[in-house]
């Protein structure tokens, strides 16, 4: 079974709106934002971490990653549609790479 950003973001949402006894997303929601930014800071060590030592850890730690950028992206109020604008945005925008003095 696979399960889109969006989906994921739809219940990260649902669970929000509605918290479930016993749901670890509404147990985040319900500590708040500092906790939240705590696992994002932790699931982002791991991502590094997990590359370092295979794809399938790296595969694994991105997923977590995923979701708990998902519960702050809900946390803060800001949508999916969001986050493609702003990389909308920046399609075709000349790289600024060339001008960097350690580029080569
Ligand atoms: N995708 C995820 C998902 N990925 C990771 N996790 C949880 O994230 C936690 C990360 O593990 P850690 O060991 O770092 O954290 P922990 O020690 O359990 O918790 P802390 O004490 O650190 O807060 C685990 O409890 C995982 O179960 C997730 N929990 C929920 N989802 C999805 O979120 C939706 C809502 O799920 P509920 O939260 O169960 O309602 C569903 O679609 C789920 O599939």
């Amino acid at each position: 079974m696979e399960q889109t950003i969006q989906e994921l973001y739809d219940q990260v949402l649902e669970r929000k709106e509605n918290p479930v006894e016993g749901s670890y997303t509404a147990y985040l929601y319900d500590k708040g934002l500092d906790k939240i930014l705590k696992k994002v800071g932790e699931e982002s060590t791991e991502v590094i971490v997990g590359a370092k030592n295979s794809q399938a850890e790296l595969t694994y730690e991105t997923a977590d990653l995923f979701f708990h950028l998902m519960v702050l992206l809900v946390d803060q109020g800001i949508s999916l549609a969001d986050i493609q604008a702003e990389l909308g945005s920046r399609v075709g925008q000349k790289s600024k790479l060339h001008e960097r003095s350690d580029w080569r």
